[in-house]
């Protein structure tokens, strides 16, 4: 049984079609790559896995069942069970608070058992940063610093399924590095999906990947075999025009 899956997946904003048929699956300890162009249903497809919206037809299952987001119980164990990491750590962290509330508070939120500092302290290990981090406000790490408060965060839950969108794109190359080598190692463990524009990062993080056009699936298979022979002819021009777009900043 997967851990997490799209089943037949169509949603829609108001009147306007934005997947049409998604099925997707992921096993315990897999990591599952999204490419698609802008606006083709990658963030979307997160936020169906995360329950902060609901498919017009077909299921998201997680953990075993059809998650309802209706329901209150339910959705507080998903919130243990998938956690988000976005685009950008500037505005994902709230800049009133130091790094000690910013990893203590979702202990409360989502009522996890253990000590709470001792959960912080924990994370923030786990993220490769000192333990004087706590005290700090996040105007005091770089971007890449600023992130991997952010993975530690999303890690207080101990959650089965990280979600991460972009989780690298607002970062210099400096501090890239570090956090796609904390990602790297969290996938070890966890179930990871990752969308991103970087080919080199999804053939670096997961095995398998999708590619998402106009919120369908066209191909789906191993990063390696797709990379190399892509088949559909959206995914090989989308791969020529990737490849020849500068990846990082000047
Ligand atoms: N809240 C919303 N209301 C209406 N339309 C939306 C909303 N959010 C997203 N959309 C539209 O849904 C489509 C898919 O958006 P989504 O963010 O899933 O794409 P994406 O592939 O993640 O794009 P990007 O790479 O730019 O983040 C886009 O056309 C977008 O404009």
């Amino acid at each position: 049984m997967s851990l997490i899956s799209l089943k037949d997946v169509q949603f829609s904003y108001g009147d306007t079609p934005i997947l049409h048929g998604v099925s997707l699956a992921l096993e315990q300890g897999e990591s599952l790559g999204i490419l698609g162009e802008s606006g083709s249903g990658k963030s979307t497809i997160l936020r169906l896995m995360l329950g902060l919206t609901r498919p017009d037809t077909g299921v998201v299952e997680a953990d075993g069942s059809v998650l309802d987001t209706r329901s209150r119980a339910r959705m507080q164990a998903h919130r243990r069970f998938v956690q988000p990491v976005f685009q950008d750590p500037y505005t994902s962290l709230d800049p009133r608070m130091k790094v000690r509330r910013i990893l203590t508070e979702p202990h409360a939120a989502l009522d996890l058992p253990g000590d709470a500092e001792a959960e912080a302290a924990r994370v923030l290990e786990a993220g490769g940063l000192p333990a004087d981090s706590l005290d700090r406000y996040p105007r005091a790490f770089s971007g890449g610093q600023r992130q991997r408060i952010a993975i530690a965060r999303a890690l207080i839950a101990r959650p089965r399924v990280l979600l991460a969108d972009e989780p690298v794109s607002a970062l210099d190359l400096a501090t890239k590095v570090r956090v796609i080598e904390l990602l790297t190692e969290l996938s070890r463990e966890l179930t990871l999906v990752l969308v991103s524009h970087d080919i080199a990062i999804v053939a670096a993080l997961c095995p398998r990947m999708i590619v998402l056009q106009q919120g369908r699936v066209v191909e789906a298979g191993k990063t390696a075999a797709i990379l190399r022979a892509p088949q559909h002819p959206y995914t090989q021009r989308l791969l020529a025009s990737l490849q020849h777009m500068p990846m990082e900043s000047p």
